[in-house]
């Protein structure tokens, strides 16, 4: 944004405008899209369009004020004590905020004091612990398109909090998925024609100048950045595209950090197809961090999630989104979940439980924005170590290498210890962080202060006593400094050498000429304490510096070793089992249930989790489910596809027992929602997911889809689900679950031989149904929609006509000729038989009873009442 064109001087001419206004200017012109949070006094001020702006975002006032270079300055503000719920709100929005400090002597300053902007706060690249979401990583993306003949797009991210730095190559097709795996809270991009992919994510999205979207000087800024003179090393030397993204992104943080990124070191290329395919379908229709609708729980990873740390909670979701194909890791895991059961976790998860968030600690110390408190708590960390080690079981490669990650530097911790306060101030302006015997000068200004009292006190009384003025006091306030204090009473008293220094209703106040000089010592002596606790902790950021890479190492265990015994717990308290990995194409569960559907039954106390089995190999590659709606397909397909994920992660899984071969993607195709935003219809939406599933399904793949066709008519649904089927089975091989409400396509495991009929059970209990949940072999025999219908409570009458249309449709499928009128009225009910009371009544008639024979017939029809 710039300044609205009557207020904006040409070029850097800001005369016409006061001082401070033509300061302002300056600062804004170097951050342009930025919103500029200018300090003035107990505010942050926004001007004119920022002011606007903040305005409708924030609902803050907007005023006006004075007048700069003939106009009226639109101004808006936010108090300096709750600018980070303002920023917090900012950044949510996508938003970026430009923060200009005071940084001259306003004593000294001739004009406004001096300004300059100390940290730029973006949606990618936010660091401070109030701002960010402890437990997920805010991740910074660079994009970059390649030349068109290559369709090559080029991406590098970063988590500025973390210190993690990746690159990757993808064409356009992969992008989503790249995109739902990073999960970027803002995206660097140097154009305005962008994928259509990156148009529909939620992440903020912000332009770069096209020059710092360079080859070779990402190239040469990997090379600084990882001290490294060549890529070779991590099989990162031919990827232009990426190297141009790693460009942009790395001069794009240091800018906002305004320095270095001393923390991050290592670089980590990612290949498709290293990792098993989760395409956003996928991510979105098994809930794995979200719900369907958006919220945080419950999901699989809300379920999982018991970890003690932050850094655990980030591990372990990274571990769910982005699994690997390679199992070797996952089975580490599993190796050590059977030793940690075997051993026990509780005093490792006790001790977790106060581990200060090294991750983010170690980031803030290297871009220097670490706080005092926070260097405490890592302190207390490091000194936890030698409890916590020994909790830690041991016995696999991957415990044993964790545990040993666990050793403290000794120098390291002696440094804290003996530089840091006890208990430190919050914050470094106030003073009192810097330990007392750390440093001897500091000690002494400090002690000058510190003998204040006993000064004052020794002066009172010899005041008191030289003058005879028994209630005179000596005293100290912020802003009149020290006094002796007389009330009106001993006046008369006061010595000449006395200077009135304030007068109030009843009391005079006065310094001495020795008050004064004590005064000067004191207070000066509280100023260069100050500014000698700023110096030594620089000082202390400085030698902090060569501990970053063993933090970071110690940060990944401790998260690592959180992530494994939040997935122990939950394999012991859940009752599931150690998964099996086979090399030859498989996947078999036996006895598997869908981890958040239980949980959600036995928290509503709505009767047991049935538990089902899955048998899939060579030779049976697509099941055919069918069976009632509410019967249980879509959880029993989401459930072998969870089981699948959790088992590549290298968690237990909700099963008895579990043997899977290789699997590289999991692609799902289930539920009709539409897209209105990005104007696909909900067939059109259903047809363009599976055909990408077509495209892309190996043999190694697990498909899932929903009741494919439903969304158009019902021949040429029909007719597309089977050649969809038809295509997955011969063409793709890949292993499918196939839920689908045409009875047709149970007709179709005669012809292919490698896919079988299953349906979920159910049973007829009056004109109710029960769901029995259980799959069985074979074809369901019938589908209940109208029995369901009744249950989800539809009037009686509309129940009525549903169930006479569908006799209709059922005979005329058997006689292959009527025509059914869908809208004929149902049959009426048949005139019920009238009962012997209303009999006896009919052939009663009054006219010619007399009034005892009308009461025996009363009596009568009483009698034949109660017989009823
Ligand atoms: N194995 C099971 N054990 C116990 N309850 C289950 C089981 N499977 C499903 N349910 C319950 O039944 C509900 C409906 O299941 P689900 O959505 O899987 O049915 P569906 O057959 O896919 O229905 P539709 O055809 O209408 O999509 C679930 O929300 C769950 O409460």
């Amino acid at each position: 944004m710039t300044a609205p064109a009557s207020h904006a001087p040409a070029a850097d001419d800001f005369s016409a405008h006061t001082p401070m206004m033509a300061q302002y200017f300056r600062l804004k012109a170097g951050h342009p899209n930025t919103l500029l949070f200018y300090r003035m006094g107990d505010f942050y001020e926004l001007f004119f369009d920022d002011a606007r702006k903040a305005h409708r975002l924030l609902d803050i006032t907007l005023t006006t004020r004075g007048q700069s270079a003939g106009e009226p300055v639109v101004m808006a503000g936010v108090p300096v004590h709750a600018v980070e719920n303002y920023l917090a709100k900012l950044i949510k929005l996508g938003e970026s905020v430009a923060v200009a400090e005071q940084v001259g002597d306003v004593a000294t300053a001739k004009g406004p004091v001096e300004r300059k902007v100390v940290r730029v706060v973006t949606p990618g690249t936010v660091t401070d612990s109030e701002l960010l979401d402890d437990r997920a990583d805010t991740v910074l993306l660079a994009l970059a398109i390649g030349p068109k003949a290559r369709a090559t797009l080029g991406l590098a991210w970063l988590s500025v909090s973390s210190g993690q730095l990746g690159l990757t190559e993808c064409g356009e097709r992969e992008l989503a998925g790249w995109l739902a795996r990073l999960n970027p809270a803002e995206v660097l991009v140097d154009r305005d024609e962008l994928p259509a992919a990156l148009v529909q994510s939620k992440a903020a999205r912000t332009q770069r100048p096209a020059w710092q979207f360079e080859a070779a000087l990402g190239v040469r800024k990997l090379c600084e950045q990882l001290h490294v003179s060549t890529l070779a090393g991590y099989k990162a030397e031919h990827l232009g595209c990426a190297h141009a993204a790693a460009a942009a992104l790395l001069s794009y943080a240091e800018h906002t950090q305004g320095r270095a990124l001393a923390h991050v070191h290592t670089l980590k290329v990612e290949r498709a197809t290293d990792l098993i395919d989760l395409p956003p379908t996928t991510h979105r229709n098994l809930e794995l961090t979200e719900t369907l609708r958006g919220e945080r729980a419950p999901t699989l990873l809300s379920l999982l999630d018991t970890c003690r740390t932050g850094m655990g909670s980030r591990a372990l979701r990274q571990w769910l989104i982005a699994p690997s194909q390679d199992r070797s890791l996952a089975s580490a895991r599993h190796a050590a979940i059977a030793q940690m059961q075997a051993q026990g976790i509780d005093a490792l998860r006790d001790a977790l439980r106060g581990v200060s968030d090294v991750e983010r600690i170690t980031a803030r110390v290297a871009l220097r924005q670490v706080r005092p408190r926070e260097l405490a708590g890592l302190r207390a960390t490091l000194n936890n170590l030698p409890n916590l080690r020994p909790c830690v079981p041991q016995g696999t490669a991957l415990l044993d290498q964790l545990g040993q990650d666990l050793h403290p530097d000794a120098a390291l911790v002696d440094v804290l210890t003996r530089a840091i306060a006890e208990e430190p101030a919050v914050l470094l302006r106030d003073g009192g962080v810097i330990a007392t015997g750390f440093d001897a000068d500091l000690d002494e200004l400090r002690a000058i202060g510190q003998n204040c009292d006993a000064f004052l006190l020794a002066l009172e009384a010899r005041e008191r006593e030289r003058t005879g003025i028994t209630n005179l006091r000596v005293q100290f306030n912020r802003v009149h400094g020290f006094f002796i204090e007389v009330t009106a009473s001993g006046l008369d008293r006061v010595p000449a050498d006395y200077q009135r220094r304030q007068t109030l209703k009843n009391a005079e106040r006065f310094i001495t000429p020795e008050l004064k000089a004590f005064e000067d010592k004191a207070l000066s002596a509280q100023d260069r304490a100050l500014a000698r606790e700023k110096w030594l902790f620089e000082q202390l950021l400085d030698a902090l510096q060569a501990w970053l890479r063993p933090l970071t190492q110690l940060a990944r265990a401790l998260a690592s070793l959180d992530a494994l015994a939040a997935l122990t717990e939950r394999a012991t308290t859940l009752g599931w089992c150690r998964p099996a990995f086979v090399a030859y194409p498989c996947i078999e569960i036996e006895g598997g249930r869908h981890p958040v559907v239980e949980a959600r039954l036995l928290e509503t106390g709505s009767g047991p989790f049935i538990a089902n089995d899955c048998r899939l190999d060579g030779k049976r590659r697509l099941q055919i489910i069918t069976g009632p709606n509410m019967g249980g397909k879509s959880t029993y397909m989401r459930q072998v596809a969870l089981i699948v994920l959790l088992a590549a992660m290298g968690s237990y899984v909700p099963a008895r027992c579990c043997t899977l071969g290789p699997v590289d993607a999991i692609h799902t195709r289930i539920g009709a929602a539409d897209d209105l935003a990005n104007a696909q219809s909900t067939f059109m939406l259903e047809m363009t997911e599976a055909a990408a599933i077509i495209h892309s399904a190996t043999p190694n793949s697990l498909v899932l889809m929903d009741e494919i066709g439903r969304g158009t008519s019902t021949f040429d649904g029909l007719a597309l689900a089977s050649a969809i089927a038809a295509h997955l089975h011969d063409r793709n091989q890949s292993f499918t679950l196939f839920a689908t409400h045409y009875f047709e396509l149970t007709e179709f495991p005669r012809d292919h031989v490698r896919a079988v009929n299953l349906h979920v059970s159910a049973v007829e209990s009056g004109e109710d149904i029960v769901f029995l949940h259980a799959l069985e072999h074979g074809p369901a025999s019938r589908s209940y929609g109208v029995q369901v219908a009744r249950l989800a409570g539809m009037p009686p009458a509309l129940i009525r006509q549903a169930r006479a249309t569908l006799q209709a449709l059922e005979d005329h499928s058997r006689a292959g000729d009527v025509q059914v009128d869908l809208f004929a009225p149902p049959p009426a009910e048949p005139e019920p038989e009238p009962s012997p009371v209303e009999e006896a009544l009919a052939a009663l008639q009054p006219d010619t009873l007399t009034p005892r024979e009308a009461l025996d017939a009363l009596y009568r029809l009483k009698a034949l009442h109660t017989a009823r």
